[in-house]
């Protein structure tokens, strides 16, 4: 049995809008500083610099058929060209073709000095010594021009962009090996609550599995966060900032989870206002009411969640991932929005935006979004399930099965 503190006025809350709160966070930290990664690390990261193409694309006339490099103008039906050289993809030789010939060649083989078109195979008798033309192309048939891509010199990335799998291609294509990257950003989780036992340990009555720390990881790993550090503290304010001071000296952001609202054990409060620069705040939102936000003593910042499962999960889309989204350097910070059709009709708190999970689906070309797993923020149970945020603002109460919605759409991952 632990002492019960000593009740005392409880400390003020700046009373905000989500919006306001979300861009309150954001202002905490900017892009983090450039680093030069290998390509093969560099997935999911955001450019630090505009990237031009070291060549052009492709580097020289090429094929785009297995055929016959030739002159256009030789070309008849029935005509029969001497075959006086073969060329497969790879061949470094300069090769010239003479009048009244035929070089056979592979689809991305140089094409020859001299010849216009590639006239494929199947347009052939196939012939290795003599080939007879069965059917003609026009000049510059088959044939991709050095360059027609990408120029050597032109940007073909800019800062900000993502790597995703195409920009990793189009930068090993135009002869980039490494590339200049915003720097990850460093997350530590902290979940505080004496109530919290590890997952695959037996529950005692009064206990829970922790969930709210393995949550957090992999949304702030799917938003492109290095995860540094996921630590489980008791209710103890000395011991959570004994934690918060370690965990800040490995990261660039602090992220915990409960103990923020106004119970007399709700330690994260106390340990963020006992030392730091740190706010309370009463955002109008359902779930996610009580949060906080500081700077802790060494200058970085915290993010202090409440502990329900789905306001921790709903707080980190709306404001931890945007932050995270800005340190490594992306332009757009917000999840994409979308109008949907709500599949059955929600109510909703006055004063207090809701974003209410939900699961999208497609009625001929239609978005839709059901509701899933009712409003409380201890549903856990369809949680996995949700790939959209039904977004309902402060001062609506109710929507009819059938009306538009705005919607957040979970959907895409970063990292
Ligand atoms: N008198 C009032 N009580 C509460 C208010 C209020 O305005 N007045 N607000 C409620 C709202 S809204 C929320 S949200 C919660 C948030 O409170 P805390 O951030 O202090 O969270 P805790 O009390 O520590 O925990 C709440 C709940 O979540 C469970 N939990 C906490 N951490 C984890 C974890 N890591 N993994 C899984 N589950 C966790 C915890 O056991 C509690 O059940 O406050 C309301 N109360
Ligand atoms: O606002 Mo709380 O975040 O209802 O669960």
């Amino acid at each position: 049995m632990v002492d019960a503190p000593a009740g005392a006025a409880l400390p003020a809350r700046s009373v905000r809008s989500l919006d306001e709160h979300a861009a309150a966070v954001l202002a905490l930290a900017g892009p983090l500083p450039a680093v030069t990664l290998p390509l093969a690390a560099a997935r999911g990261s955001v450019l630090a610099a505009d990237v031009a193409g070291a060549v052009d694309l492709p580097p020289w006339d090429s094929s785009a058929m297995d055929g016959y490099a030739v002159r256009a103008a030789d070309l008849r039906p029935g005509a029969v060209l001497d075959v006086v050289d073969d060329v497969p993809a790879g061949d470094t030789r300069s090769v010239r073709l003479p009048p009244g010939a035929a070089a056979r060649l592979m689809t991305g083989a140089p094409v020859p000095d001299g010849a216009d078109a590639v006239l494929p195979v199947e347009l052939t008798d196939g012939g290795t010594a003599r080939v007879r033309v069965e059917d003609v192309v026009a000049a510059g048939a088959h044939v991709r021009r050095r360059g027609e891509d990408v120029r050597a010199g032109q940007v073909v990335l800019r800062a900000g962009d993502v790597l995703g799998a195409g920009a990793i291609g189009l930068l090993a294509a135009t002869g980039h090996a490494r590339v200049e990257v915003h720097r990850r950003p460093r997350v530590a989780v902290l979940s505080t609550g004496s109530e919290l036992v590890a997952p695959g340990e037996p529950l005692q009555h009064g206990q829970i599995h922790e969930s709210n720390g393995p949550q957090l990881a992999a949304a702030a790993a799917a938003a492109g966060a290095e995860v540094v550090a996921v630590a489980v503290v008791h209710d103890d304010v000395a011991v959570v900032r004994e934690a918060l001071a370690g965990l800040a000296a490995r990261a660039d952001v602090v992220v915990t989870t409960g103990g923020v609202s106004v119970g007399a054990y709700d330690v994260v409060r106390d340990a963020l206002l006992a030392g730091g620069d740190a706010q309370l705040v009463h955002v109008r939102m359902q779930p996610g009411k009580p949060q906080a936000v500081g700077i802790l003593p060494d200058g970085t910042p915290v993010l202090a969640l409440p502990g329900n499962p789905v306001s921790s999960f709903v707080s980190f889309e709306v404001f931890v991932r945007p932050l995270l989204r800005r340190m490594l350097g992306a332009r757009q910070v917000h999840r994409r929005t979308l109008t949907a059709s709500l599949a059955t009709e929600v109510r909703s708190p006055a004063g207090r935006r809701q974003l209410l999970r939900a699961s999208l689906g497609w009625t001929t070309g239609t978005p839709v979004a059901t509701p899933v797993g009712g409003p409380g923020s201890h549903l856990l149970g369809a949680l996995a399930r949700a790939d959209a945020l039904v977004d309902v603002p402060e001062d609506v109460t109710h929507l009819a099965a059938g009306a538009p919605v705005a919607v957040i759409d979970l959907r895409e991952h970063d990292a």
